[in-house]
């Protein structure tokens, strides 16, 4: 088996503080206790906004789910959310609660609010991400999988930029992980986007498994080191274009890095991903070599052959980065707009 992930005291610290917040909200909640700061984002079947809750004055994220579903699938999706409750990690973001608003037929989800937003967001604003912050990235995936994995016996299953969140304290957290099978079903006819993080052996229908979370993470790590999604694999001129582009002070969002190629079909795409050759970090000077085997560990197509959480926990950009100083919540305040 493998270990309980040891947490700092610092980090318990925390998960006690979010525990103290949780319980001034009482009884269960409902529509009219929020006001509705901001929307945040949307994406995997529902929206996101920053909300208010009225009685304690606790800012959080509320997920709005819309399904046209019946109230006996309705009734065990909110049964499966519930173990949301049990998923306490400093690498999960934190769950207050859920429930159903029988006014605009939805499920809501109120969750612990990150400032700093998702990763996607982050990237189209400062372009690249760098390799030491995406370092701190890997040790909280990691460890956020392993936690879902060994601790609640739940895998991610949608591992990627947008999914992963961060705020001014510094912390990496995921969100959106699949553990009500229900959502997972009612979902999953619903594929939208032209951007697949899925792995070969998921697009072919075998059976999921931790793995397949390995290669979302390796691609999700190509993406945000080169600034733009990495299938088909960019031409080394756009590369170069977009290593110049990076955010200077008073800079706005730097615009979509320019990979003048139209979009690919998604089957296209899929079937990309399915017969060429992973992707891999290109071998130019900007990045590590340990940086760039661990990704080539992660994209390796076969699940058998790919590497695990054990021995990526082994290797060695994963060993620098967990003891490397990088001030994350500077980045983090770095890339909040401040004129907003
Ligand atoms: O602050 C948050 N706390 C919890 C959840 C959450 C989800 C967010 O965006 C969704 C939509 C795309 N993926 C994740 C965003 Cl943008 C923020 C949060």
């Amino acid at each position: 088996a493998v270990e309980e992930a040891e947490i700092t005291s610092d980090q318990r610290a925390r998960m006690n503080e979010f525990f103290n917040q949780k319980a001034l909200l009482g009884s269960e909640m409902s529509d009219e206790d929020f006001e509705k700061i901001h929307e945040l984002g949307a994406g995997n079947g529902g929206v996101v906004s920053k909300v208010r809750h009225l009685k304690s004055g606790i800012i959080m994220a509320r997920k709005l789910i819309r399904l046209e579903i019946k109230p006996t699938i309705r009734y065990r999706i909110m049964q499966e959310l519930t173990v949301l409750h049990k998923c306490n990690s400093p690498y999960i973001v934190g769950f207050y609660g859920t429930f159903f608003s029988p006014t605009v037929g939805e499920i809501s989800l109120c969750m612990e609010y990150m400032d700093g937003g998702s990763l996607d967001l982050i990237l189209k604003k400062v372009g690249r991400i760098p390799e030491p912050i995406l370092g701190k990235i890997t040790v909280a995936v990691l460890e956020g999988l392993k936690y879902l994995r060994y601790q609640q016996q739940v895998l991610h299953r949608d591992v990627k930029p947008s999914n992963l969140l961060v705020n001014t304290r510094g912390e990496i957290k995921m969100c959106d992980f699949g553990v009500s099978g229900e959502l997972i079903n009612s979902k999953a006819n619903t594929f939208v986007g032209t951007r697949s993080y899925m792995s070969p052996e998921r697009l072919l229908g075998t059976r999921y498994n931790i793995r397949s979370d390995i290669w979302s993470l390796g691609l999700s790590l190509i993406e945000m080191a080169i600034g733009q999604y990495p299938i088909p694999p960019p031409d080394p001129a756009t590369l170069r274009e977009n290593k110049d582009k990076t955010l200077t002070a008073g800079d706005t969002a730097v615009e979509d890095n320019a990979d003048p190629r139209p979009p690919m079909a998604i089957f296209e795409l899929l079937n990309y991903i399915v017969n060429e050759n992973p992707p891999s970090l290109p071998a130019d000077d900007c990045f590590s070599e340990p940086f760039r085997d661990f990704v080539s560990k992660c994209l390796i197509k076969d699940p058998q052959s790919r590497s695990d959480i054990a021995d990526l926990e082994a290797h060695e950009f994963y060993i620098i980065s967990r003891n490397s100083d990088v001030d994350m919540a500077e980045f983090v305040k770095g890339t909040i707009n401040s004129n907003c």
